[in-house]
């Protein structure tokens, strides 16, 4: 490019540091951006698109947004998933010799946002970190600059980084500029497809690097003291992700207080598969908050406590203490009406402390922001006086973290005024009474306005010229303007300033006099009130911990009330918690489809799990008769109490579970270019290697992704290693239309089998939604595609069909199903001989059987079970 202006050679170079970026180079009062930058910010942002040099052969295109207005474009840029750097000048024109100098700023990421028009309040907004360690570990840091969240964590695998990653939804990513994304293993590699990712050097990924930023930030002396010392993977993550934070917010974080490491045992482990297939957060199908779990119980007062209960949901615990502690308080406020509704009153006009903290931090928040803070903290007294009769543990607790702030309340009530305007260089901010140098300065001001009118009567008198009249202008400053047709009449001592199409401008000793004083004052008054304004802020940011844990305290208890709004609503039971391996449910009832069937019953259910009798619950039944709603709701039912919820049922007791699994649905991903059945099988594979005694599977239609046979089979045999495998012993709800499996109730003794009762009336299939002990005999399959709209000649010619198989009479031309194995008459396949006589199965399992490979254990084992099997 031949435009080799001083300018533009300026914006190449400065460009030059931030080539993912776009840059924002502010010209007066514009920001302009050029070349590539322009053509995709003018695309984005719909504006138009002009260029520099037009028609010279060495055009230059380029747009531009005006500076106060360009929240919305940085905010529209972001969503689209760019990066925006922001190039101010940093020296005064005036003051310039040749171009003035420029600086970027700030780079705002769409993982670093504090900009309120970019975030959406009931969503954290996360960047996250990923190192990679020794041998599988991989370090996960991540932070919400907006609220000063910053935790920590290191995991095993890929394929556990994969699914806290996709827990913790980041908005951006961050990773070494070392790590090919090709070579990445498939799990992350998945993960970070469907994300942005950003690169910081290599460098930054080092131990000692990260510990001096850390202890820096955290005033710790080592990684031992931040808890960070046996996690170095997790170490050089956090690292990284402060380091890109101060790369390009440029700015002190005196919000962020503190690193919280955890270890994911301390939660109740769910796979991606999972959480999708519970629709905990997020809908299956839109995606979208209203359907799910978190839709369902969200009655929170603030957006922090909106916030926290996503968290609480999406990481329940699997401590008693912790757990009981949590329902302690729901009960205690699901039992104190009033209370409850007082409190909820008081959460309703506190603003968002955690991002307030966070703007206040980062020296972003204007004059409103701090009267917002100030008509919060006014709430506060009252609400802990309503806090504190109660008695559950945590409530308690609760009444000592939230700090009613005094201090900063009364400092910003004496320098604050009501309602102050949006901007901070234009004065009326500070109150009257702050600061004795900015009252009498504004005396003088206000003098002064009153003196113009005195002055304008006085000269009107003196020259009698009725419309004369005195005016300000920026450029010129006061002046007194007489009209061409009184020129006239002006006296003497009038210094002509200025002159009109139709009038002239004049000046006097006096005027003059005035508006040195007056001007003076005014420029005096929006810079200190400026200073003034910043030393508040400041004041204010010093206390960012103690505003931190008050928004907690207030962010739990919000949590725990909209709980007990709930429970009181929906008639929900305080689950009876232990460490147990039993789940024993009455009238059990599906959060979400409760809530959506408006005026229709939702018929309850029991359901008995242990380790004992009832490990694996083979539930077989009709199309749509309630498997896959029954099997979810046990889920969600041990997730909630282990989230601190009480649950939909009329009594619950739940044995804690440290990991749920769910193999549900045909869940399409053929976007990743998996096949649905590849991706069952693969979902499966994973549960079987995770599970253990202590997990909840649910396993809805294993295997009917693929032919009948194989699909048996498979289902078969992976109910069996659940019941069979010592170290896989989890308690499982099984859905199957095999109705095969319904047999291995006969030789495993910790299988029971159970349907959902139907009532046939007239051909007509009545679902009853009661989950009874036994098994089905068929799948009105039939009659449930008629109720879906199926042409009656199909629905007829089915029924001809199935007779005919049922029957085993054929018509030529017509299904076979056992001859479609033609192929092995002789040698039939292990899943014909499953459903033949005991003493074929006994022979089956001697057969397969290798002696040179049993422990004696496992020969005593099987010992047993042959003898069962007879
Ligand atoms: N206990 C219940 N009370 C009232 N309605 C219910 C109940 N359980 C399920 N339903 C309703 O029945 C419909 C079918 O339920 P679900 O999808 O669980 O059936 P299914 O047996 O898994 O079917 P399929 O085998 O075809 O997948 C759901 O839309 C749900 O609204």
């Amino acid at each position: 490019m031949a435009d080799q202006t001083p300018m533009m050679r300026q914006y190449l170079e400065i460009k030059s540091g931030y080539p993912d970026a776009i840059l924002f180079f502010r010209m007066g009062d514009f920001y302009e951006m050029f070349l590539d930058d322009a053509l995709t910010a003018s695309r984005i942002l719909d504006i138009a698109l002009t260029s520099r040099n037009k028609g010279s052969g060495d055009e230059i295109p380029f747009c531009g947004v005006p500076f106060h207005s360009a929240s919305p474009y940085i905010a529209k840029l972001i969503e689209s998933g760019r990066k925006v750097a922001i190039c101010e000048q940093v020296e005064d024109p005036k003051q310039a010799k040749g171009i003035v100098r420029r600086e970027v700023v700030k780079v705002v990421t769409p993982g670093l946002l504090i900009e309120t028009e970019s975030l959406s309040p009931d969503e954290n907004n996360y960047l996250l970190a990923l190192s990679q360690g020794a041998g599988t570990t991989w370090g996960c840091a991540w932070l919400d600059l907006s609220t000063g969240e910053f935790r920590v964590t290191e995991l095993a695998g890929a394929a556990a980084a994969a699914g806290e990653a996709a827990c913790i939804a980041p908005r951006e990513v961050l990773l070494a500029d070392t790590l090919e994304l090709d070579d990445l293993p498939a799990d992350l590699r998945a993960f970070l497809g469907e994300r942005i990712v950003s690169r910081a050097p290599g460098w930054v990924f080092e131990r000692d690097y990260a510990t001096s930023l850390l202890c820096g930030q955290f005033g710790a002396a080592s990684a031992e003291a931040l808890g960070l010392g046996a996690m170095p993977a997790g170490l050089v993550a956090a690292g990284a992700a402060l380091y890109y934070l101060r790369e390009n917010r440029k700015s002190a974080i005196p919000h962020i207080r503190d690193i919280k490491v955890y270890e994911r045992t301390e939660h109740l482990a769910l796979d991606p598969a999972t959480r999708r297939n519970l629709e905990i957060t997020a809908t299956m199908a839109e995606g979208k908050k209203a359907g799910s779990l978190l839709g369902c119980l969200d009655r929170t007062a603030t957006a922090m406590g909106a916030r926290r209960l996503k968290q609480w949901l999406s990481y329940p615990l699997v401590g008693l203490e912790p757990i009981r502690r949590r329902l302690e308080a729901v009960e205690e406020l699901l039992e104190a009406a009033d209370l409850r509704e007082e409190l909820t009153a008081h959460l309703r006009e506190i603003a968002d402390l955690e991002r307030l903290n966070g703007r206040i931090g980062m020296a972003s928040a204007s004059g409103r922001d701090l009267r917002a803070l100030h008509d919060s903290l006014r709430r506060l007294p009252q609400l802990l006086e309503r806090l504190a009769p109660l008695q559950a543990g945590l409530l308690h607790s609760l009444a000592g973290t939230i700090d009613p702030l005094d201090d900063i309340r009364a400092l910003v009530e004496r320098g604050i005024v009501e309602s102050p305007p949006f901007s901070l260089r234009e004065g009326g901010i500070i109150a009257t009474g702050h600061n004795a140098e900015l009252d009498e300065l504004r005396a003088i001001s206000h003098e002064g306005k009153g003196f113009i009118a005195r002055l304008e009567a006085q000269e009107k008198a003196r020259t009698g010229i009725s419309t004369l009249k005195i005016r300000y202008n920026r450029v010129f400053g006061y002046s007194i303007e007489v009209t061409k047709s009184n020129l006239g009449s002006v006296p003497a001592d009038y210094i002509r300033r200025q002159t009109l199409a139709n009038a002239e401008r004049f000046i006097t000793e006096e005027l003059k006099n005035y508006e040195e004083k007056v001007l003076g004052a005014e420029e005096r008054i929006c810079d200190l009130e400026y200073a003034l304004f910043q030393e508040i802020r400041e004041q204010v940011a010093a206390q960012a911990e103690r505003i931190c844990r008050t928004a907690d305290g207030l962010a739990v208890l919000d949590v725990l009330i909209s709980l007990a709004i709930v429970a009181g609503e929906r008639n929900y039971c305080k689950p009876q918690m232990d460490d147990t391996d039993v789940i024993d449910i009455r009238d059990g009832r599906h959060p979400v489809i409760e809530a959506m069937k408006l005026g229709e019953r939702f018929v309850p259910n029991d359901t008995r799990l242990d380790a004992d009798e009832n490990q694996i619950l083979m539930i077989t039944g009709p199309n749509m008769a309630g498997k896959s709603t029954y099997m979810r709701q046990v889920a969600l039912i041990c997730l909630m109490a282990q989230a601190g919820s009480f649950v939909p049922a009329a009594e619950a007791r739940i044995g804690i579970a440290d990991r749920i699994f769910t193999r549900v649905g045909a869940g399409d991903n053929l976007a990743r270019g998996q096949s649905t059945f590849m991706l069952e099988m693969m979902e499966a594979a994973t549960i079987l290697r995770n599970a253990g005694p202590r997990s909840l599977i649910v396993m809805d239609e294993i295997g009917r992704g693929t032919s009948t046979f194989d699909g048996v089979s498979i289902a078969w045999a992976v109910a069996e290693y659940i019941h069979d495998t010592p170290g896989c012993r989890a308690r499982t709800l099984f859905a199957t239309h095999y109705h095969e499996l319904t047999e291995l109730a006969a030789t495993r003794e910790r299988i029971k089998n159970f349907t959902v009762a139907v009532r046939e009336w007239n051909d007509q299939v009545i679902f009853l939604r009661t989950i009874i002990p036994g098994g089905a005999s068929h799948s009105y399959g039939i009659q449930v595609a008629r109720l879906a709209g199926m042409p009656a000649d199909v629905i007829e010619r089915a029924k001809e069909i199935l007779r005919n198989l049922e029957h085993g009479e054929f018509e030529e031309g017509a299904p076979r199903l056992a001859k479609s194995k033609k192929s092995q008459p002789q040698a039939p396949s292990p899943q014909f001989s499953l459903f033949e006589s005991t003493e074929d199965q006994l022979r089956l399992r001697l057969k397969k059987l290798s002696i040179a490979t049993l422990t004696p254990l496992e020969a005593l084992n099987l010992l047993d079970e042959l003898k069962r099997m007879v």
